[in-house]
């Protein structure tokens, strides 16, 4: 296949562990090994923060026009062998071929859309008295250390590979052990557009043990995480000794408002796109919709439409065409989203569909509607992270608002009303990072991705990924001495 490659990445060379030792990477719809890749050993690490310092001193002097030139033809690259990488992303992690093209096709667009942004990285010039000078510029952090999770194989490693190297840092990508091959075929597609030795690398790993070992090291000197909240609060722990800034998306519990003023086919529609969002990767989005509140006036219509759509879903493995709702992840997602459900049951929520662990081999959960759910359930609280799709009742918008924001996370939230009134009010009314209006894509290249509270902290897309990879340096001349 062409760009996919099972090894580290480290000054320029793909190699294996130097000790020999390995991970297995699975595919989820079968359980069965479909491959192994390098379990770093502290001699990589060592080699991999080396090599990340070396990259950083040319890189940081490059031209902005050769990153983004670098950026350009890895999108292109990228672009081309598209069918590859997306066959690779469904046997490691599951989704659905046509979401792995989709998500190929964004990790793309990041590296095309910072491109642009490569020369744009202006600084500031401050009004000062005759004689003096002073302006701000922006400066390229320094090597980051880049952590993700599973769920997005590509799109993630792209949305932090793509501005640090449009920024001149360079970076040690260490993608999710459970789905490396993607994040691989990516940095092949960098090395193949030109970046220089040392500037993008990548290890996998053992990961408690891969994290303290960079961040260990005065070398690095970024942090960006995309992943779980304890991972997420371990990572700061582990920063307290060379104090690097981090970047942190972590999870979300994301409220939908459904509003009384839809008339019935706009109850249609909102179920439609609903059910499309949440089930998209199987429920394993930071920003999927997980607690539906529907106001009283329409929710019966609103629970009758969604069972519809979820009717129709086809569960099965993301190679074949029409599969809609491919594997969980791991067997330990699985486990978690059956306990969750049997709980919020066993507490009284009617299941109205799904709700069962199918036997057979791979790691497949059933789309689950539930209705009646009472308040205290541990998936009203807990990032459910699966296919799980609540769906509550409220009565007024005070109280709906209440309700939605009552959780530790601020990632995301929708809301589905005709009344553009309403929907400032919910907009103004809900603390979280990114919000829907009768919409539910948020993540693009131009937008800053990120939350607020348990969901972590700085940004990443859009032009404020300027503030995470770089820092501002402050310089003022005098013409004299
Ligand atoms: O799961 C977090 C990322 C979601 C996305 O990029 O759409």
């Amino acid at each position: 296949m062409t760009g996919v490659r099972e090894q580290l990445f480290i000054g320029g060379a793909w190699r294996d562990a130097s000790d020999g030792r390995t991970i297995e990477v699975h595919d989820p719809a079968t359980g069965e090994v479909v491959a192994r890749v390098p379990n770093a050993s502290d001699q990589d690490l060592d080699d991999v923060l080396a090599a990340a310092a070396a990259g950083f001193a040319t890189w940081r002097r490059s031209a902005p026009a050769e990153r983004a030139a670098v950026l350009r033809r890895a999108a292109a690259l990228l672009a081309e062998r598209a069918e590859d990488v997306a066959a690779v992303m469904t046997q490691e992690q599951g989704k659905p071929l046509a979401e792995a093209r989709a998500e190929v096709r964004q990790a793309g667009e990041y590296f095309d859309w910072f491109a642009g942004e490569a020369v744009r990285s202006y600084g500031r010039v401050l009004a000062t008295e005759p004689g003096r000078r002073s302006w701000v510029e922006r400066r390229p952090v320094g090597p980051v250390a880049a952590f993700t999770a599973w769920n997005f194989p590509a799109s993630l490693p792209a949305r932090k590979l793509a501005p640090a190297v449009a920024y001149g840092c360079s970076i040690v990508l260490c993608p999710a052990v459970e789905a490396p091959r993607t994040a691989m075929a990516l940095v092949a597609a960098l090395q193949d557009a030109g970046v220089p030795d040392g500037v993008v690398n990548l290890v996998t790993g053992d990961p408690p043990r891969v994290s303290t070992h960079l961040i260990a090291s005065p070398t690095i000197a970024k942090i960006t995480l995309t992943g779980s909240v304890p991972v997420g609060q371990e990572l700061v722990r582990l920063s307290a000794t060379h104090l690097q800034p981090l970047t942190l998306e972590l999870g979300g519990h994301a409220p939908v408002l459904v509003l009384d003023d839809l008339d019935d086919a706009a109850v249609e529609r909102a179920a439609a796109t609903v059910v499309r969002a949440k089930f998209r990767n199987a429920g394993q989005v930071c920003v999927s919709p997980s607690r539906i509140f529907v106001q009283d006036g329409v929710h019966d219509r609103f629970v009758a439409a969604v069972l519809d759509r979820v009717a129709g879903l086809k569960v099965g493995p993301g190679t074949e065409p029409d599969t809609d709702v491919g594997p969980l992840a791991n067997a330990r997602r699985r486990a978690a989203v059956a306990e969750l459900v049997d709980k919020a049951a066993a507490d009284g929520a009617t299941v109205r569909c799904g709700g069962r662990t199918p036997d057979g081999p791979g790691w497949f959960y059933p789309p689950t509607v539930l209705t009646d759910v009472p308040p205290g359930a541990a998936l009203l609280s807990e990032e459910p992270f699966g296919p799980i799709l609540p769906v509550l009742r409220f009565t007024d918008l005070d109280e709906g608002l209440a309700r939605a924001g009552d959780v530790p996370y601020g990632l995301a939230a929708y809301v589905f009303t005709s009344d553009l009134a309403r929907a400032d009010t919910v907009i103004a009314g809900l603390d979280v990072g990114m919000i829907g209006v009768n919409e539910t894509a948020l993540a693009a290249a131009a937008s800053p991705f990120g939350g607020v509270h348990l969901s972590g902290y700085g940004r990443e897309g859009g032009t404020e990924s300027l503030d995470a990879y770089t820092v501002a340096t402050a310089v003022t001349t005098r013409g004299k001495p």
